[in-house]
């Protein structure tokens, strides 16, 4: 390798880990200052040989031209959709039915329901090569030029792993707040809340538009098997994703009894207004792989997960 090519070489490798603290850990290790200087020199650096420019470059985020159209796209496993529960009776229903079938020695993990879009990413040799929404769980549309301009998605794993990963994108509630404002200013159209302001963000042809709008994400869920990454809980996959440099919500909690899930919804119900993302449920699921395999699934979704929903907020008159 001559100076330059390690001189990239090097750039991409400390951008992509003080990217990785600023975006997914929220914990930078740098000033943004430095963070920037170096992706100038990058970018300079890559004008002058754009042969050494790499494919997961962090300069590569933001594509060129505004897309035709979105492709359709089908997942390699079918996205889940949760079961609703609007109360305590029906927590503890679904409690209930999977003491029936599966005694009583098993545990949950809540976790926070994030109000956004769901998407799929996928990712070959640790590289992202596609993302798509979830569309109606089985085909998408392919989203992956404005995906890559999410900062928190990262182009390149920790680990070179072949895997398709689940997670919501949304907007931070700020973020909708100054984009309603700047529409407001302009005379446009508002948009209604943070979830269709992801979502309209995210359908748009043009990724410098999708790059303008600080939308971030959390990861949570493995597309098919997990046990084929050699784990056997939701705990632990949740940890798993997070080794592999994914963002995944440090808001959950491992639940011996139903009332504990309970408890932590009684918590979130409270302390929901603190949050810099909007949620709108708690959900609920049985952690051990081998639990989940017995419970199995109805036509639609499966018996081990269950998403508690807030109560529809009063309309501020
Ligand atoms: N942590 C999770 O499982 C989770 C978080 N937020 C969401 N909007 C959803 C939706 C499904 Br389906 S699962 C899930």
């Amino acid at each position: 390798m001559n100076e330059i090519e390690q001189r990239i070489a090097e750039l991409n490798k400390l951008l992509h880990e003080y990217g990785h603290a600023y975006y997914v850990l929220d914990n930078p290790i740098v000033p943004d200052a430095v963070y920037d200087q170096l992706l100038n020199e990058l970018i300079a650096l890559e004008k002058e040989n754009p042969s050494l420019i790499y494919p997961d470059s962090p300069t590569q985020r933001v594509g060129g031209t505004p897309l035709q159209g979105f492709k359709k796209v089908t997942h390699a496993f079918p996205m889940l959709s949760l079961s609703n529960a609007f109360n305590e009776l029906d927590l503890r229903d679904f409690d209930r039915r999977i003491r029936q079938a599966i005694g009583d020695d098993f545990s949950y993990v809540c976790e926070l329901k994030i109000d956004g879009l769901a998407i799929s990413l996928r990712y070959e040799d640790g590289i992202f090569v596609q993302g798509a929404t979830r569309g109606d769980g089985v085909v998408g549309e392919e989203i992956t030029a404005n995906l890559r301009t999410i900062r928190s998605i990262p182009l390149r794993l920790k680990e070179p792993v072949t895997i398709e990963v689940r997670g919501e994108a949304y907007m931070p509630k700020k973020s909708f707040e100054a984009l309603n404002q700047s529409r407001q200013e302009k005379g446009l159209e508002l948009f209604a809340n943070p979830r269709n302001a992801a979502a309209g963000s995210l359908r748009q042809l043009d990724p410098k538009i999708a790059a303008s709008r600080n939308l971030s994400t959390f990861i949570y869920a493995i597309g098919g098997d997990g046990e084929a990454y050699g784990i056997d809980s939701h705990a632990e996959m949740l940890d798993y994703l997070e080794t592999l440099g994914f963002p995944s919500n440090k808001e959950r909690k491992f639940c011996e009894t139903i009332d504990d899930c309970i408890a932590f919804i009684n918590m979130w119900t409270e302390n929901r207004p603190n949050l810099a993302y909007e949620i709108d449920g708690i959900v609920i699921k049985v952690n051990r792989y081998a639990h989940q395999d017995e419970l199995g699934y109805t036509a639609k979704s499966p018996r081990w997960a269950i998403a508690y929903k807030f109560p529809a907020e009063e309309a501020i008159t």
